[in-house]
């Protein structure tokens, strides 16, 4: 990817589309992949400038008032992303509005262009009352908009804030125009002229979201021989309590899940392959989920490293997202080397991964949007479950220690020197 690729994915569709929903799904994944990325949503700047609380007639393009408020909202919104591309090299930013009109958005593309901003449109067309009904209930009710507001007044509401846009809504068929058109949530996709490796990345993540309800859980491996030695990496087999956990998996989970099915994703290491087996679920092993590889300190103690490599033991700490065992591997090659285990993810439904310390880390982190400063420290206990349940913009998250002793391999953050 050229170092000076400026993406702009401006949103396009009516209210309750899913329009946020995607731009925080996309700005989280490429994020989560250190490309720089920011959202920029005009229904933000507009409660800003003209406060929450707007009824429909705001948004009635026939009141002047409430037009001009919310063109000053757009102007304000665009004037920051510049902004922000200057200021702080962005990458991707996502313009996240309605952009109903060909008006608006031939605005926003010549804008763009002067300032050598690629713009990708990613429309959102949705005929599904049901869906659109979902979206009210979740997410526009518990928005400032409608706070304190009783629920049927506030859907009254919002649905004739909708057909104050309907009345006004052109769909993209600008045919030298770059977009994505997602009917239905991507049950058919629509693309043209989609330039570079960037745009095409984002336009598959995009092919690839669903929003059916799903559960994904997450363990590390039993306590492993080599966690008893405080020795890191290695292919071991599971300590005693380690297969003790393993045992005690299958009911835990079941409770939590019920009948419903499940996969299990393991790396190819011994101590992952131990844990699921007693499983009664169909398994997969990956690669890709084999623990961080330590390089030349593969197999020894901290102590052992701190008295073999002492400047690489006293580096790490700095900058641990970034620091790559001599011969090994860093977080960040770790995130890389997860996309496709992340794309995967999204795809599919219920899934259970049995997995390595620094793995789930990474993994943990693209769920909760953890910045990379923390997420080689964030707490992955051994013999826990975790279960995460996506919801409309986060995660629901159950912890659960399993009452079997094991060794705490934790090492916190050192305070700043
Ligand atoms: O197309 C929609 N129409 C109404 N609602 C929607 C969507 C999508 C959606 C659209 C495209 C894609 Cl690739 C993924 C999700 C998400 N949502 C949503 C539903 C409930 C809460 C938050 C968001």
């Amino acid at each position: 990817m050229s170092s000076n690729t400026r993406i702009a994915c401006v949103m396009v569709g009516l209210p309750a589309r899913g329009k946020t929903y995607i731009a925080q799904k996309v700005c989280r994944y490429l994020q989560w992949l250190c490309v720089s990325t920011r959202v920029f949503n005009v229904g933000n700047y507009r409660r800003k400038l003209h406060g929450a609380h707007q009824m429909h007639s705001f948004f009635d393009p026939s009141n002047e008032a409430g037009e001009i408020a919310r063109k000053e909202a757009a102007a304000e919104a665009l004037k920051d992303m510049l902004r922000w591309f200057e200021d702080e090299n962005g990458t991707v930013a996502i313009f996240d509005a309605t952009n109903s009109t060909r008006d608006r958005r031939s605005f926003l593309l010549n804008h763009c262009k002067k300032h050598d901003i690629q713009v990708m449109f990613i429309e959102s067309v949705c005929q599904d009352e049901d869906l659109i009904l979902q979206n009210i209930m979740e997410v526009k009710l518990s928005s400032p908009d409608y706070k304190d507001m009783d629920p049927e007044r506030a859907a009254e509401d919002f649905r004739a804030r909708i057909s104050h846009y309907e009345e006004a809504y052109e769909t993209i068929t600008e045919s030298d125009y770059t977009y994505i058109k997602l009917v239905n949530v991507g049950s058919q996709v629509v693309i043209n002229m989609i330039q570079g490796y960037l745009q095409s990345r984002i336009v598959y993540y995009l092919m690839n979201l669903h929003i059916l309800p799903r559960s994904i859980f997450f363990s590390r491996h039993g306590e492993s021989i080599f966690n008893l030695m405080g020795k890191i990496g290695g292919d071991s087999d599971l300590s005693p309590r380690g297969r003790k956990y393993a045992n005690a998996l299958p009911k835990l989970i079941h409770e939590h899940l019920g009948d419903q099915p499940l996969t299990v994703w393991t790396s190819t290491m011994k101590r992952t392959i131990q844990t699921a087996e007693q499983l009664p679920y169909p398994k997969l092993q990956w690669k890709a989920l084999d623990e961080l590889d330590a390089g030349v300190c593969d197999g020894m103690t901290y102590e052992e490293i701190e008295e073999k490599y002492p400047e690489d033991y006293a580096n790490r700490d700095d900058d641990k997202f970034n620091y790559r065992y001599r011969g090994g591997e860093s977080y960040r090659d770790v995130v890389l080397r997860l996309e496709p285990v992340i794309m995967e993810l999204e795809r599919q439904q219920n899934i259970l991964i049995i997995g390595h310390q620094a793995i789930l880390r990474c993994i943990y982190a693209y769920f909760h949007n953890h910045p990379h400063d923390d997420l080689p420290y964030i707490k992955i206990p051994l013999h826990t479950i975790i279960k995460l349940t996506p919801k409309a913009y986060g995660c629901a998250e159950i912890k659960y220690k399993v009452d079997i002793d094991a060794v705490d391999t934790h090492r916190p953050k050192p305070q700043p020197k």
